[in-house]
């Protein structure tokens, strides 16, 4: 089903600032559900107010320099050394961690799917996360893993955090409310949310089914790139990040703690809602951001340029410039460039290329790679624009067109990825994807110069 933008970034023009979030990119937040559960001007006082317990959080090494160092401040109403803490392991369904290596045995290849239909039985978001691919590997905190969520049931009295990595979740169909330490996102096709390693969380539908393409980061988290000659505006603006005020549960219910960590699943009982932060401070939070308020660059006169243009995200690694994860989409623009062939050029890559559809049709593919869908074109393998979308691009006339009603996404990282036994046998594996370029024929005539 194609899922039509709910808005566009336009509509949002007089909306007002939405009071459940806070806005800014990694800014240095402060919050609080009673008043005066914050300690101000200082961590640590000798008793916190209300009896609450501090506590901090850190999402980089303590000497972490300045640019990247993230903790945040949490006063909760339990330590969470008081949140269970009898861990054992339980099945981890569908959900894999690199290394990943033997799973699929399939020879290398362009490859896509069709989209997966959801699942008719209950899936939580724990048992809903089907991984696809898998890169680099969790325990030296590098690389990334592709999943499919797809959630027909809240988390009931169930609560997750991730030791491995962090999420982030790129809504394609139906709502989805994570209520977390920090407050509560809610989201919808065309919106991201990114939950930091460690953090606490639950997911509830807050409608119908709901499915989700997830990146799960094993590395440094997220960040804005940078936008050298663009200067200071356009690509994602930090504003249009929304981070949640702080809203607690006083909840004393027998209830389950689940922890992926080292890419096992662990569980331990809990007796009340870990979800217990009345107030916090710091620059490590969840976040949420709708990519519709991405504003494009592009080519205003000649020439494709390299998707990096289109970086929403990105997340680094040790090498400078050679990211372990770029986040990068595709959204609705206006296509303008002269005496251009237009959609992206035929390519090999370093980057392996993960790519999923939100709504609307994808300028290279449009044929095959519906919403919902997904793509795999990993490093060095040959790809590029379908021999329908070749013709059309070659052929028509070139006055401005706009591209509405679409928005892909591309997880980009520069460690090769590895398919799931999941991905490799889905029934929905488009066995004959490389046909798409069959009718690419040969056109070169050394007795005419002239285009064809
Ligand atoms: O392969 C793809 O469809 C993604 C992509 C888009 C683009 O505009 C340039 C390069 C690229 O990898
Ligand atoms: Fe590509």
């Amino acid at each position: 089903m194609t899922v039509q933008p709910k808005i566009d970034a336009g509509a949002r023009t007089g909306a007002g600032i939405d009071p459940r979030y806070m806005s800014g990119f990694g800014n240095s937040f402060e919050t609080e559900a009673l008043p005066g559960a914050l300690p101000i001007g200082r961590n640590s006082p000798q008793k916190a107010a209300y009896g609450l317990y501090a506590e901090q959080l850190s999402g980089s090494p303590f000497t972490a320099p300045r640019s990247t160092n993230e903790r945040s401040w949490l006063y909760r109403i339990r330590p969470s050394v008081k949140h269970g803490g009898r861990w054992s392991k339980c099945d981890r369904g569908l959900i894999r961690t690199a290394p990943c290596r033997d799973e699929a045995d399939l020879p290398i290849g362009q490859m896509r799917w069709d989209p997966i239909p959801l699942p008719a039985e209950p899936l939580t978001f724990i048992t809903g996360l089907h991984t696809v691919t898998t890169a680099g590997d969790a325990d030296t905190q590098a690389g990334m893993a592709a999943h499919l969520l797809f959630v027909t049931a809240s988390m009931e009295r169930e609560y997750l955090f991730n030791a491995d990595g962090e999420y982030l979740v790129v809504a394609q169909e139906g709502a989805l409310r994570f209520a977390t330490e920090f407050g509560v996102i809610e989201i919808g096709p065309g919106e991201i949310c990114v939950i930091p390693r460690g953090v606490v969380f639950r997911v509830e539908l807050s409608g119908g089914p709901a499915r989700a393409y997830v990146c799960e980061n094993y590395g440094g988290g997220f960040t804005l790139p940078d936008r050298g000659p663009i200067g200071a505006n356009c690509l994602a603006n930090p504003r249009d990040f929304l981070t949640p005020i702080a809203a607690y549960e006083d909840i004393e219910e027998p209830s389950t703690l689940y922890a992926k960590w080292g890419g096992e699943l662990f569980s331990t009982p809990i007796g009340q809602s870990p979800l217990d932060v009345v107030a916090w401070h710091g620059n490590y939070a969840p976040y949420k951001y709708d990519l519709r308020h991405y504003s494009p660059v592009g080519a205003i006169s000649f020439d494709h340029p390299d998707p990096s243009i289109f970086t929403v995200l990105t997340a680094p690694s040790e090498t400078p410039g050679t990211a372990n994860i770029d986040f990068v989409i595709f959204p609705e623009r206006w296509a303008v460039a002269e005496n251009t062939f237009r959609p992206p050029w035929y390519h090999r890559n370093i980057m392996s290329e993960f790519m999923g559809l939100i709504y609307g049709v994808y300028d290279a593919k449009p044929e095959g790679f519906t919403p919902g869908g997904f793509s795999l074109h990993n490093m060095m393998l040959p790809h590029g624009p379908d021999a329908t979308a070749f013709e059309h691009a070659s052929t028509s006339e070139q006055k401005p067109v706009k591209l509405t009603g679409t928005l892909a996404f591309m997880f980009e990282t520069r460690f090769p990825q590895r398919l799931t036994g999941y991905a490799a046998r889905s029934s929905q594996f488009q066995p004959d994807y490389t046909a798409c370029w069959d009718g690419l024929k040969k056109r070169f005539d050394p007795n005419r110069r002239e285009a064809w």
